[in-house]
């Protein structure tokens, strides 16, 4: 089993650079599935396990991937098979991201039902609206859901009740090759849509009005390939952001994009973190006592539920108490058990975290529960008294390229051992003598 040690105390200092999205990224692997003509090559790609499950993903498919450092080359000319595998999709849930390609590109598709998980039910009950108003037939069964649809897809108008990131995505990539417009309303206006909008122009689409609730695609004969950089990882960045600010350092965090992260950066101030946007990054630092903020998570350009952990860390060295509401997951507080576990007092009303900050945490034996859970238990762990040891890792894999090596070279005593290894040689005595 390997875990991550950190050794609280260590005031971060210094400059840490952010990969691209994986949330930006994911999506563009799978509209690839769409370019009958020519090869995709994604630039800046995190090579993440999520990275990983996604294009075996492909691979599965049929079609022609190549992995390389911080690059992936897709050839999605043949696309030999419409079905998706358990397997991938129970481990991660941006698999669902390759129904719309599938139904535009072959007209027919089968995936697993993602089901629920950690932080929430997280149903597709909005791609599946949107791709019936686009004339597909869904018939379920065995775990499986399979759509089909006769003809070319069509172009309709679709509003979406929630504006799901997800299905923003999903519907935007078949409308891409559908037959006339398609109006998205009340849609996901996330930088990864934007992001996805314009490497879907890249390969020859017409989508317009991306990061806006309103998009409308105007569906063509086929997509070709090309080139195209993915965007920095913004929750990257921010993860990075509150690090600074939780141990009182000074971090310059390179690649992240101000326009991306408002929230964030008005919360941090709000506390007294002082937050310059530079060139080509954002530079945090703080001292001293921070105060206390009431956070609430929304759609973009909303607080980001995927920083929401890492802000319940910081909120519990503020001086007072604050209020967290997580109104984009029903589920999204499994940290708080942990947290407690590190002598942290937060309360759970419904959505609602009450955090008395200001009490000194410990260092204790913690898991994570999900990706940004991981983060966030982490960051805690930077400020603990002692030792922390988290567990489940392979959540943190999902998202974050080498957090260990970079909060190390900003000055955390922060290691990754294996039990083995921890056997032959006792971690504190190994690592922090
Ligand atoms: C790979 C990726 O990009 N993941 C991000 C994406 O997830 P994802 O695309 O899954 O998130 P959505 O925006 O779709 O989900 C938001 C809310 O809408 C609900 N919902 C969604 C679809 C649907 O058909 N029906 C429905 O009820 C979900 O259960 C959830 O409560 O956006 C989330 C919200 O910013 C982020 O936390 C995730 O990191
Ligand atoms: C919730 C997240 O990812 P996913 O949607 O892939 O589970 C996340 O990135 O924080």
């Amino acid at each position: 089993m390997e875990k991550i040690i950190v050794q609280g105390g260590a005031r971060l200092k210094g400059r840490v650079k952010v990969h691209g999205a994986k949330n930006a990224v994911l999506p563009l692997i799978a509209a690839s599935l769409l370019a009958s003509r020519g090869d995709i090559t994604i630039l800046d790609v995190p090579m993440l396990e999520d990275v990983k499950t996604i294009t075996q993903m492909m691979k599965c498919l049929g079609v022609k991937v190549e992995l390389k450092e911080d690059q992936v080359t897709i050839n999605a000319e043949k696309v030999a098979s419409t079905e998706a595998p358990y397997e991938l999709m129970r481990k991660m849930r941006a698999s669902v991201l390759v129904m719309g390609p599938l139904l535009a590109r072959k007209k027919h598709a089968r995936i697993p039902l993602p089901g629920g998980c950690a932080i929430g039910s997280r149903p597709i009950d909005l791609h599946l609206k949107g791709f019936e108003a686009m004339g597909v037939q869904f018939e379920t069964g065995h775990g499986y859901i399979e759509g089909r649809v006769t003809d070319r897809l069509r172009g309709a108008t679709i509003y979406l009740d929630f504006p799901s990131v997800g299905a923003t995505q999903n519907i935007m990539m078949a409308a891409a090759l559908a037959e006339g417009r398609t109006v998205i309303e009340n849609a996901a206006c996330e930088p990864e849509i934007v992001d996805l909008a314009n490497f879907l122009n890249a390969m020859g689409a017409k989508v317009r009005g991306a990061g806006t609730d309103e998009i409308r695609i105007d569906g063509v004969d086929f997509l070709r390939g090309t080139e195209y950089t993915v965007i920095p990882d913004r929750i990257e960045a921010g993860t990075y952001m509150v690090a600074a600010a939780i141990t009182r350092g000074e971090v310059f965090v390179e690649g992240a994009i101000s326009d991306h992260l408002v929230p964030l950066i008005a919360k941090l101030r709000e506390m007294g973190v002082h937050v310059l946007d530079g060139e080509n990054g954002i530079h945090v630092r703080a001292e001293g006592k921070l105060k206390p903020v009431d956070v609430k998570t929304l759609p973009y350009p909303g607080f980001p539920t995927d920083i929401q952990s890492q802000m319940m860390a910081l909120l519990l060295t503020a001086d007072g108490n604050s209020l967290l509401t997580e109104t984009v997951f029903e589920n999204r507080f499994m940290h708080v058990e942990e947290f407690k576990r590190m002598n942290a007092r937060i309360k759970i009303d419904g959505r609602t975290a009450i955090i008395e900050g200001g009490h000194p945490l410990s260092g204790a034996q913690v898991k994570a529960t999900d990706l940004r859970a991981g983060a966030s238990l982490i960051l805690a762990g930077l400020v603990a008294e002692g030792t922390t040891e988290l567990t489940e890792l392979h959540h943190v894999d999902r998202g974050y390229v080498d957090i260990v090596g970079k909060l190390r070279a900003l000055g955390a005593n922060i290691t990754r051992v294996n039990v083995a290894e921890e056997e032959e040689s006792p971690v504190h005595q190994k690592t922090f003598a």
